[in-house]
Parts: structure tokens; sequence; C-alpha cells
């Protein structure tokens, strides 16, 4: 196991693939930790993949990560620590996080992937009534609610259901409550309209956190970006449809990492 130490804690963070082979750095979704990526990484053998628990969650430690801008300095840290320029590739918060490093260090981003994200998710009123609910009951307490945003029926019917529901379950509720006040008081649109590098967007038509419709509006913004909508997949294509993901994410990084 490796520890990136930061100022006010540890960061958990794994690195596969070869030295030398095109980076990317995978930013995890709210009440996930890098195992997120494990059904992509097949796909990803011909690139360096650096993932990593964002603060609270996983392994890692609980600091300051209750702004985005808290986040994002994680994630460039990760960057200058594995020697640098990457492809980020974030899903949902992970997304916003992305956003936020290739407008304030696109000397360090090659080219940006956005799963199942916007330039603003969700509004204060939501995420202050979740922090609500997490604070009185712990993640335990949103556990089936959130299942029903994350995965479209099908894959909710599988026996792997119950182990990401553990995954969200078990995240302790400082860093969940932290990243959602993040959430609620994060808007990037301004800075994401401004962003010019190669970019891909997609979405899942069985998305309930991120809807196909606000994904696509976020791909407007950025000047040339790509859109893609995936039928079938919910909130984490990674997980549950990791080869739709693969075919459309393979020839895009083949292109721009
Ligand atoms: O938990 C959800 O509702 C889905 C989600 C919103 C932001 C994020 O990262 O995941």
């Amino acid at each position: 196991m490796q520890a990136l130490m930061r100022p006010g804690g540890a960061l958990h963070i794994r690195i596969d693939g070869p030295d030398g082979a095109p980076a990317l750095l995978m930013l995890n979704s709210l009440g996930t930790d890098l195992r997120l990526w494990d059904g992509l990484m097949p796909h990803l053998s011909g690139f360096r993949v650096i993932r990593y628990d964002k603060q609270g969650h996983g392994l890692s430690d609980l600091w300051d990560g209750s702004t985005i801008a808290a986040h994002a300095a994680d994630a460039v840290a990760v960057i200058e620590a594995a020697g640098g320029p990457v492809t980020l590739v974030g899903c949902s918060i992970g997304g916003l996080i992305a956003q936020v490093v290739a407008a304030e260090r696109p000397n360090l981003v090659r080219a940006l992937v956005l799963s199942n994200s916007a330039a603003k998710l969700g509004n204060a009123d939501s995420w202050n009534q979740r922090i609500a609910a997490v604070q009185a009951g712990g993640t335990e307490a949103i556990a089936d609610a959130v299942m029903e945003r994350w995965f479209a029926a099908p894959f909710r019917a599988s026996p792997q259901l119950a182990l990401w529901r553990n995954m969200l379950a078990r995240t302790g509720a400082p860093g969940y409550i932290a990243a959602c006040r993040a959430l609620a008081a994060s808007d990037q649109t301004g800075a994401t309209r401004a962003l010019r590098l190669p970019t891909l967007v997609i979405a899942g038509s069985q998305d309930g956190a991120a809807p196909p419709d606000l994904v696509r509006a976020t791909a407007d913004l950025i000047a040339g970006a790509e859109f893609h909508l995936i039928d079938g997949a919910g909130h984490l294509p990674c997980v549950e449809t990791p080869a739709a993901m693969a075919a459309i994410l393979i020839p895009f990084l083949e292109r721009h990492a």
C-alpha cells in the first residue's frame, strides 16, 4: 500500500501500469474509493493508471475536504508526486475536481474525461438535506436511496450490489458530509466554459444523480467536447458497463492521452 503525505494527513494512492506509458489520474465519485475503477482496469493496460482515495474516503485521512478547491489541491499533489502531466478521468464529484484542476493547472493536464459529471451537481438544498440525513443516521441511512441513483435496475438485482452498498455505508460520515458541503458550494460553470483542451463527456441513460441532459449541458460549455450516452448505464458506468465505457474511452485516450 502506498501513502502520499499531505500537510494534514495521508492519501491512499495506487499506481498500475508501465512507467513511461501515458498517465491517467482517476478521480472517484462521492462515497466510493479507488476500487471504483476495478472493472475498467483490464481495459487500461496500455496506460499508467494513478488512483487515490479522496480525503475522508477509503483509507485516506480527512482534514480539509469540505471544498472542491481542497480536493483539487490533493489531485495536483498526486499528479506532481507521480511526475507530470496526466489525462484526468473524473466520475461525478471527481469530474468536478477534474474541471478545477484543468482550469487552474492546465500545464498538468493533457486531456479531460468527465463521466456522469457536470459543472454544477445538485443544489444547496438537496445537499443540505443529505447532510442532515447522514448526521442523523450515518451513510447507512441513505444507502438504499443512493443505490437507486447509482445503478439501473438490472445491476441492482445482482449480487454485486451488496458490495457497492457496503462501500458507501462504510464511508465515514465526516468525510462524506465534507464532500457534500463541497458539492453544495461548487459551481464551475464560468471556469469550465473557458476550458480549451480535448474533452470527452460520458452520460448514462439511467443516471438518477447526473441525468443525461445535465451532463450534455456541461459538454456544450466546452468547445469541441465529445459527448456520448451509454444506453442502460446509471451513474457509475465504470462499474456497471465497463466494456461500453472502454469502447468510448480508449479511442479518445489513444488520440489525446
Ligand atoms: O450519491 C449520489 O447521489 C451520486 C453522486 C453525486 C455526486 C457524486 O460524486 O456522486
